[in-house]
């Protein structure tokens, strides 16, 4: 019988993932990683939903206590990042070192199992011309999560089923209810899990990070007003800035040093360049030459037209065709061929352009 390995976090589409797989005949385990402390989804209230329906479909349920590696990949990366005056993006890098490689490693070494597979929205197929696993946007526009898996290797790729990549989230819900799973009616997960667990990411940062107030300049050092920590401001931001101006203010920089937020109209916001570290290509191998893609700045952005550079050492240099507004170092920048997820990487701070 072929058997897989399903990451159950408690919701809704792991759990329709791991019945659709059950009811199409494979041997499934379930395993959910135990993320962190906390009430929601990858802590208490989702272990005991996943042992739930893992009861329910008569299958074992393995919990690996990964609090640890999570710690160290994920709060690790965000606290440092924030402090150094990027947004960063855990989600991808939450994909690769927490989930899919151990996954993929305890499905091989515990359990001798060759295949896993999550609720992702999102489609892999091989193509045999490439010789390479194809990343493609899920059916379902609204739902598709390819942005997030950009970092995935191949070998992860081969080793990985997204059984609802075809499935739009309405017809997820219909089967969930189908099946009778007691998850079926649970609620969305509408943000990141940490904000999830913490209630913003600000009070979550604020565990890690003294808040220590400082300037609200305009670009050229007009005071206008006072910040309570640099770590509670994203490039981009328009809200919550607390200024009164003629015009609407956007957050431009963060600069670090002199620990100030920079503001500026929408018109001084917009980027036509930015370099991307960490560079990842999924679909294709690293090209010798430019391409044109669609980029993503953002898991929601419409994606844009762009010239896609590849440089040396994982880098490369995005050019769009017109200006964007909010390109945010340490957020993903994804490139794509029309549903086929080409490669990604990290935004870098400009002045390491
Ligand atoms: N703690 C975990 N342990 C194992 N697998 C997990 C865990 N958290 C998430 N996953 C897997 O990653 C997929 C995507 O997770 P995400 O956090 O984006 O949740 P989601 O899209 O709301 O899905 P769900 O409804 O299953 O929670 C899940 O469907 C699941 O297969």
């Amino acid at each position: 019988m072929k058997k897989v390995v399903v990451g159950l976090s408690g919701g809704v589409d792991s759990s329709t993932a791991a019945a659709v797989l059950h009811h199409q005949g494979y041997d499934v385990v379930g395993l959910t990683l135990w993320l962190m402390k906390g009430k929601g989804q990858c802590c208490s209230e989702g272990m005991v939903d996943a042992a739930k329906l893992c009861e329910q479909l008569g299958v074992p349920h393995h919990i690996v206590d990964s609090r640890e590696v999570f710690e160290r990949n994920i709060i690790n990366y965000l606290v440092s990042g924030y402090e150094s005056g990027i947004t960063p993006l855990p989600c991808s890098q939450c994909n690769r070192m927490v989930k899919f490689g151990p996954m993929i490693d305890y499905a091989r070494s515990e359990l001798g199992i060759d295949r896993i597979a999550t609720g992702h929205y999102a489609r892999i197929e091989f193509d045999e011309q490439l010789g390479r696993y194809q990343l493609k946007t899920a059916i379902d526009p609204q739902k598709d999560q390819s942005y997030f898996l950009y970092d995935l290797s191949q070998e992860m790729l081969a080793a990985t089923l997204f059984p609802l990549g075809e499935t739009p989230k309405t017809e997820t819900r219909r089967l969930a209810a189908e099946f009778e799973l007691t998850t079926a009616d649970k609620p969305e997960s509408q943000d990141l899990c940490l904000v999830e667990a913490h209630g913003s990411m600000q009070s979550f940062l604020d565990q890690y990070i003294n808040q220590k107030t400082g300037d609200i300049v305009l670009q050229d050092g007009t005071v206008l007003g006072e910040h309570q920590g640099i770590h509670h401001y994203t490039i981009g931001q328009r809200r919550g800035l607390g200024i009164a101006y003629s015009e609407p203010l956007y957050v431009v920089d963060l600069d670090v040093p002199r620990n100030r937020v920079i503001v500026g109209t929408r018109d001084s916001a917009g980027d036509s360049e930015c370099y991307a570290s960490r560079a990842n290509w999924v679909s294709i191998a690293e090209p010798e030459a430019p391409i044109r893609a669609d980029v993503r700045i953002r898991y929601r952005s419409k994606p844009t037209p762009a010239t896609v550079v590849p440089l040396a050492d994982n880098r490369v240099h995005l050019m769009f065709d017109e200006p964007q507004f909010g390109v945010t170092p340490g957020q993903a920048a994804v490139w794509y061929d029309g549903d086929r997820l080409l490669g990604g990487g990290i935004i870098e701070r400009k002045d390491k352009g």
